[in-house]
């Protein structure tokens, strides 16, 4: 068992992923707001999406001769894969001036257009899979991402990791997505990490986030990771945008099952029980068990896909 079984089930749930995310029946909304590169699922989807597009349209004004350069330098970079040009997009989206948001609009309309262009040439097919990555703090997120990310890395996947975190709002940074916790994944050249900074509301989440997410899958990245700590409203939010949303437990802390919102297993496709080696592999396996009949008796969310629970050790596989 190992980051590779959750590689097995990513694979599994991107083929079942177009219908999959509609059969869900989860609120789609975060995710197609600025999603117009997908292709229409449905009718209501496809209305929001002409709202949302009428929406940047109308908020786009006359931009200058100096702002036409910069959207045009951002654009360009950004769909070559150019990973600074993809920083500073990102910067750009989360800016609260309202000149500058206007330049955010612009660009972000750019870039769904290309992706929109990019699908159609696809046949239709999304060109990004997105994850979500919640669980408590000190639940292995960060390690487990390493591992993962480097797997996907190594099987030609290119991938982005957006950590948002909600606490940072006071200081306008973001502690969480510090890269010195993924050493080896930010030295590769495949992926992207980026701490995503909000605004302080489950709002300031959503949009930052869902713009980030756009940005990158417009710079060809095709796994987007978006890892939240699993003690706020902000993975009810993350779970939305992305196509599959994974819970990571710890083995250790008494009654984990108490600990965790229920809400928030609800919405778990995947559970993965963190740290299951050494001497933490028996309350781990322990901990899978309880999961697993925790799940059976939930609601069934689709005819397609069941909740999993599997275990693993970034360090030992
Ligand atoms: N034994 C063991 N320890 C692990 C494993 N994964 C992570 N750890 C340890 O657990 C601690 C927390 O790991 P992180 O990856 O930083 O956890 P996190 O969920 O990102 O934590 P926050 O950044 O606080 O949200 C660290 O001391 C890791 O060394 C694992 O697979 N096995």
């Amino acid at each position: 068992m190992g980051p590779s079984n959750v590689l097995c089930v990513l694979h599994r749930v991107r083929l079942l992923s177009p219908v999959w995310t509609v059969r869900l029946g989860r609120s789609v909304d975060c995710k197609v707001a600025l999603d117009g590169g997908r292709p229409a699922q449905c009718a209501a989807q496809q209305r929001r999406r002409y709202s949302m597009e009428s929406a940047l349209n109308q908020h786009m004004g006359e931009l200058t001769a100096r702002e036409s350069r910069v959207l045009a330098r951002l654009y360009e970079g950004l769909v070559t894969g150019q990973r600074a040009c993809l920083a500073e997009s990102i910067t750009l989206v989360e800016t609260q001036h309202p000149r500058k948001r206007q330049l955010a609009q612009a660009l972000l309309q750019r870039v769904l257009d290309h992706r929109r262009q990019q699908e159609e040439l696809s046949g239709g097919k999304p060109l990004a899979f997105r994850v979500g990555l919640s669980g408590p703090p000190g639940a292995g997120k960060s390690s487990f991402i390493e591992v993962f990310g480097k797997m996907l890395t190594g099987s030609g996947h290119k991938v982005s990791v957006l950590a948002v975190d909600p606490s940072s709002c006071t200081t306008g940074g973001s502690l969480m997505g510090d890269k010195t916790r993924m050493t080896e994944l930010s030295r590769d050249m495949q992926a992207y990490i980026r701490p995503s900074p909000t605004s302080g509301t489950l709002g300031g989440v959503t949009r930052t986030t869902n713009e980030a997410i756009v940005l990158c899958e417009g710079a060809g990245y095709d796994i987007v990771l978006v890892e939240t700590v699993g003690v706020g409203q902000s993975e009810f939010a993350v779970a939305d945008m992305v196509d599959m949303f994974v819970l990571l437990i710890p083995p250790a802390g008494g009654d984990e099952l108490q600990g965790i919102k229920r809400g928030i297993i609800e919405m778990a496709d995947l559970v993965v029980i963190t740290k299951a080696d050494g001497d933490l592999l028996v309350p781990a396996r322990k901990i899978q068990a309880e999961y697993t009949s925790a799940l059976k008796l939930l609601r069934k969310k689709s005819k397609t896909w069941n909740p999993k629970v599997t275990r693993m050790s970034s360090l030992t596989g």
